[in-house]
Parts: C-alpha cells; sequence; structure tokens
C-alpha cells in the first residue's frame, strides 16, 4: 500500500492487489480511494497498515539467490525489473546474493546464512537452482537437529523457512506443477501473499551413503540419457532438451535390472486416478517416518526403456498435465513408472501421450505404482567392473568405457532433478512435507472469478 498526495488529489491513498487474470497468472492492480479530510485518510492507512503487519504468514524479510546464468540467462534481469519492485511495494526487505559458481547457493546455505534473520528464502532460477537451495536447507536443518543424512531410515527434521521460485530456469516444473504457470511476476505474488505449499522430498541413498535429495523426477534410462547428454550442450540453453530427447529416442537404449518397491496401499487415490492436485488439497493422515518393515515389497525384473519417480505431476510448458498427472505434491508418496522394452513406434506414442488428454500409463508395456520406498540393481551390478569403477569414482575411465560400443548400453544415469547420480544402483526413501513453499498448489479456475476470489492486498 502507498500513500499519493497529488495537487488535484490531496487526500487520496492507493491500495495495490492481487488480480487474477488468464491461466493461473496473477497481476498486481492498483485502487485509489479519496478522502474528504486529511485525518480521516491517515486513519484509513494507519489502520490498513495494521492489517497487514498483523498478517503472520507474509514474510518481511527475504533472503534471495539469482543464478544469473540459468535458462535464457535472464535471471537477473527478471529480478530487477520485474520482482525487486513488488517486494519494495509490500514492504519486503531483501539481502540478494547473485551466485558466482554452481552450488554457491547450498554451500552459503548450509554453513554460513544466517537464517534466523530471514522469514523465507528465495531462489531466481531453474529446477537446479531450487534444488541447490532445497539441499542447502534441508542439510542445514539436519546437522542443526543433530540428524545422520547417511541413513536410509533415518526421520528427517522439516525445515522452517519457506522457499519461493522465481522461475528463470530452462524447465521450471517445480514452479510449474505448484503454481500452475512459469511467470516471475506471478511466483512474486504467491511469496508476498505468504501462501504455503507443504512438498514431499525423496531422499536417495547408495550403499547407505546419502547421495542427493529429489523432489520432482528421478528417472533412468531415457530421462537419464537425455540429461547426460543435453548437459554437454549447454550452450544450446533449453532447445538442449529437445535436441538431446530426439537423440536418445532414436538410439532407444534398453536397461535391465531389478526394480523393488513398498505400496503406498493405505494412502487415497492411485496414479491413474482422474483427479488432480490442485490448491486446497488436504492430506486425511500424512507420514513423516519411514516404513521401517519390509512387508508388502513388490519387485519387477525385466528390460526397462526408463524408469521414472515421479513425486509430483512434473506438469511443465513442454507437458502440460506432467509424467503422472494425479501425483500429489505433499502425499509422502512418489509414483513409479516403469516403461518396460517396446518398439520405436510404441515408445513414441507412450512420450506422445505426455502432450495429449490419452492416458500414458493406458499401454501393455507401462505400469505405474504410488510407492514410499524402492530401490533399483542393475543386472550386472554384482560382477560388472565398469559399474564398480564408475561407482568408485573413477569417472574419466568410466566415460571411456561407456563411449565404447560393447560398454553402451549396460548402465544409464539417473536424472535426479536434473543434476546426473554417480551411481546405478539406488535406494529411494519419500520424506512427507518435508519442505514449505510460498505457493498454494494449482488452483481449479472459478466459473465466477469476483465472488469465488476476493481480492487481496498488497
Ligand atoms: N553462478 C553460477 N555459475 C554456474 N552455474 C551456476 C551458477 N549458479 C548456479 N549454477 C548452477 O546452474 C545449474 C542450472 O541452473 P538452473 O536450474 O537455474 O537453470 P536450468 O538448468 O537452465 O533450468 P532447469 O533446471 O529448470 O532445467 C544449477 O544446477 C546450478 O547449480
Ligand atoms: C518425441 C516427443 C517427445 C515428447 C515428450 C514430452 C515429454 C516431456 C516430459 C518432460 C518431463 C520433465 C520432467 C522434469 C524434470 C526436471 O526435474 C529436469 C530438471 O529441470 N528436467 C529435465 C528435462 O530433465
Ligand atoms: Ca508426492
Amino acid at each position: 500500500m502507498s500513500q499519493k498526495l497529488t495537487e488535484a488529489y490531496p487526500y487520496a491513498f492507493t491500495v495495490s492487489y492481487v488480480e487474477r487474470a488468464r491461466q493461473h497468472r496473477w497481476r498486481c492492480s492498483d485502487v485509489t480511494f479519496h478522502c474528504s479530510e486529511w485525518a480521516l485518510c491517515q486513519q484509513w492507512v494507519q489502520t490498513i497498515r495494521e492489517q497487514l503487519t498483523a498478517l503472520t504468514s507474509r514474510p518481511k524479510h527475504l533472503l534471495v539467490y539469482i543464478n544469473p546464468y540459468g535458462g535464457k540467462q535472464q535471471g537477473k534481469c527478471i529480478y530487477e525489473q520485474k520482482v525487486a519492485p513488488l517486494f519494495a511495494c509490500a514492504s519486503i526487505s531483501t539481502d540478494v546474493i547473485v551466485t558466482e559458481h554452481a552450488n554457491h547457493a547450498r554451500d552459503h546455505l548450509k554453513t554460513e546464512a544466517e537464517l534466523k534473520k530471514y522469514d523465507g528464502v528465495v531462489c531466481v532460477g531453474g529446477d537446479g537452482m531450487f534444488s541447490e537451495i532445497v539441499h542447502g536447507l534441508v542439510s542445514r536443518t539436519q546437522r542443526d537437529n543433530g540428524v545422520d543424512q547417511n541413513s536410509p531410515e533415518e526421520k528427517l527434521v522439516p525445515c522452517t523457512l519457506r522457499i519461493g521460485i522465481i522461475p528463470a530456469g530452462s524447465t521450471d516444473c517445480i514452479c510449474y506443477a505448484t503454481v500452475g504457470i512459469n511467470d516471475p511476476v506471478t511466483s512474486a505474488l504467491h511469496v508476498i501473499v505468504g501462501d504455503s505449499q507443504p512438498m514431499d522430498v525423496c531422499s536417495v541413498h547408495h550403499n547407505n551413503t546419502f547421495l542427493r535429495y529429489s523432489v520432482s523426477l528421478l528417472g533412468y534410462g531415457f530421462y537419464g540419457d537425455v540429461l547426460a547428454d543435453s548437459e554437454r550442450k549447454r550452450w544450446m540453453g533449453p532447445a538442449r532438451y529437445d535436441f538431446s530427447g530426439f537423440k536418445k529416442f532414436l538410439t532407444h537404449h534398453h536397461y535391465e535390472g531389478a526394480v523393488s518397491f513398498l505400496p503406498a496401499t493405505d494412502t487415497l487415490g492411485t496414479p491413474r486416478d482422474k483427479t488432480r492436485c490442485r490448491a486446497g488439497y488436504v492430506i486425511l493422515y500424512a507420514y513423516n517416518l519411514l516404513c521401517k518393515y519390509e512387508v508388502g515389497w513388490g519387485v519387477v525384473r525385466g528390460k526397462f526403456l526408463a524408469i521414472n519417480a515421479a513425486s509430483m505431476s512434473c506438469a511443465c510448458p513442454r507437458s502440460p498435465k506432467g509424467l503422472s498427472p494425479a501425483a500429489h505434491l505433499a502425499d509422502g508418496t512418489t509414483d513409479l513408472i516403469l516403461v518396460r522394452k517396446c518398439s520405436r513406434f510404441n515408445f513414441l506414442r507412450h512420450l506422445l501421450r505426455h502432450t495429449s488428454k490419452d492416458d500414458q500409463f493406458d499401454m501393455t508395456f507401462v505400469e505405474v505404482h504410488r510407492v514410499r520406498r524402492f530401490r533399483f540393481t542393475p543386472r550386472h551390478c554384482q560382477n560388472d567392473s565398469e559399474l564398480d569403477l564408475r561407482e568408485n569414482g573413477k569417472q574419466l575411465f568410466s566415460q571411456i568405457c561407456r563411449d565404447h560400443p560393447a560398454c553402451s548400453s549396460a548402465y544409464s544415469s539417473w536424472n535426479c532433478d536434473g543434476e546426473i547420480l554417480p551411481h546405478a544402483a539406488i535406494e529411494v526413501g519419500v520424506h512427507c512435507q518435508l519442505i514449505k513453499l510460498f505457493a498454494r498448489g494449482i488452483e481449479e479456475q472459478p466459473l465466477f472469478e469476483d465472488l469465488a476470489n476476493p481480492p487481496c492486498a498488497l
């Protein structure tokens, strides 16, 4: 809210508010009120300020990290031109750090940042930048609470600070799947009004050693290969995914192994539901504990083109309904999608269904399970020297071996939210609602917008 004293209207004040626009976009609008007397005008201004200050869910001081090299390298410009003026208008003060190298934000959060000073952390970038913030905050929280991240069975302590995402990346799938659009102004307004959306986080381990956290996609086979190839083509910007996607589609590699999983039989809903995760979805019973007892584990062995675990829909501009359209953001489960070896034609049909209304799971070579934990063991894991070399970190030799025609199709890599994991054999557990975002989930489009959604003052 701001107070304007112009000659034409000496007793006037202006209120800025959020207005809903098309396709989940939010915009900031102004309305100016005129008063007959100065004192009355002051009384209004003071009362509105008091009301706004009393809203404790709204952040007052934020720590902002900008990745100047994400997506089309517009992060700094997007923040300065579109977001900073809105934060200033809402009286939010900020400490801004423009990152100087990869993992700058993660390491700063993990060790240095004075987190007590802030009401939230905002990242300007893509899914990779968000992942840095998650790793920094989750690791810091576990360290501060004496929790050992290396134990796959450990119950992790939830983070208290909320995270805001100002989209400036290539895929922006986490922003898209939690807000409904990758639009910097909309995301800034969700931060300002103090929205809160809990979110699940998967921990990924290998041999009782912590590797990484994942919130969107863990993909072996097709999505792992696409990522590995596209990382070498970062100079192409977001188009690298299309190029590598086409290339890897033609390559058509399959990978052998066993997937064991603990089905989430006690939750409401399945991955084949027609219902979608939308704003206001309430979890009736949330698991924060990882299930210790290995009862009811299932095993699927075979040759796979893709093994995907989608902890959220993974909707993005490329695929507006996502890899698993009915997945939920905060139900403590991940949707395990197994695409068995099939013809190129059938795989193309499956991929194209991500972009249409048809069910991508309704195919004989695709199966999907909603799970709380899973493990993957590649077929040659026990005695294959290539894997031992990779897992010992001898990356150069491993790369030479992978490029050799005889070795090239034995193992893929895991795509973990856009980062490549160094191990093929992994164990994954879902930690229900470990983090919170400045978001509210995708809103249903109301029939009568004005009645259903009263405006919200900044
Ligand atoms: N200053 C920097 N220099 C180089 N790399 C950086 C810097 N800051 C962050 N990074 C790294 O850049 C990687 C990519 O960033 P980001 O996720 O923002 O964009 P993107 O990969 O284009 O988008 P998306 O992840 O949505 O596909 C991240 O993994 C992050 O660790
Ligand atoms: C030949 C036609 C192909 C059409 C295929 C459309 C399917 C697109 C599905 C995209 C899902 C993206 C899931 C998001 C993963 C992110 O974690 C990661 C990091 O940003 N992005 C990618 C591309 O790996
Ligand atoms: Ca989930």
